[in-house]
């Protein structure tokens, strides 16, 4: 289980404090989807950051399993479980795809092996496998390659920063059943996935909603999902802002 305690997070900003993130409190349960919404710049990314331990939170703390991992790295939050997916993926001048997917999947995985998990995101495995992780490659592809190293590491949590930015409408249908078979494959893992789109919130356990920094809704997606989409007036101002 994953869990933030009075998590804030402020940047510095000419002689002033923003803050990005006040108070926030979360569970997350094993075995759980979780899609994080929100309108833009209510800090969903920023979230998703301090989770995977790449911004510092400047109050509270984040449990994994018990543990405080409040002052962990990256690399060893990495290690401990926890894989994230960038919104806008990194890219590894000098670095196979087939490289960068025995990394992730931490054993000497077979290249038939490595294929199959491009296939699981619809790439055609022999056009990209040796092919180097750098400008070439467009960020719909490099997307697709980063949620394929995420399956191959199979961790306890893995957190993707809207995995739908560029990937096209048929790769799209395809992404959301990667997401439906890898919450089926890791038992007890969670998946917590940061998105703006209605199918992905559809096939999520629970909802969050984060506008201006803080939790402003979050549940079931039974109990949420139908407040988002009736609010056909002003979904960001109405909903988000009034805490619902
Ligand atoms: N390092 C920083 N310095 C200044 N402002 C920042 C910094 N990081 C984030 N912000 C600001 O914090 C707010 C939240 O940003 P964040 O990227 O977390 O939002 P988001 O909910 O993920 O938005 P989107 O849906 O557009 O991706 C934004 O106003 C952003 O400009």
């Amino acid at each position: 289980m994953l869990e933030l305690q009075n998590i804030s997070f402020q940047v510095e900003e000419e002689n002033s404090q923003k803050e990005i993130l006040r108070n926030v409190n979360l569970k997350i349960e094993d075995d759980q989807f979780i899609a994080i919404t929100g309108p833009n710049g209510g800090g969903k990314s920023t979230l998703a950051r301090v989770i995977a331990g790449i911004e510092k939170p400047v109050e509270g703390r984040i449990l994994f399993d018990g543990v405080d991992v409040t002052h962990k790295s990256i690399t060893e939050r990495a290690n401990m479980g926890i894989s994230y997916a960038f919104q806008q993926p990194v890219r590894f001048k000098g670095v196979t795809v087939l490289d960068l997917i025995r990394l992730a999947a931490g054993e000497k995985i077979s290249t038939a092996g490595a294929c199959d998990y491009l296939s699981e995101v619809g790439l055609c495995a022999r056009d990209y496998i040796n092919r180097e992780v750098n400008a070439s490659l467009s960020g719909g592809e490099l997307k697709r390659i980063e949620i394929a190293t995420i399956i191959a590491r199979g961790t306890k949590m893995s957190v993707f920063d809207e995995p739908e930015a560029g990937i096209d409408l048929w790769s799209f249908n395809n992404l959301i059943k990667v997401f439906e078979k890898m919450h089926e494959r890791i038992a007890g893992a969670s998946i917590l996935i940061i998105s703006h789109q209605e199918r992905i919130l559809n096939i999520a356990d629970r909802i969050i909603v984060i506008a201006d920094g803080r939790v402003t809704a979050e549940g079931k997606k039974e109990d949420i999902l139908p407040g988002l989409l009736n609010d056909e007036n002003d979904m960001n101002c109405r909903f988000y802002k009034e805490g619902y």
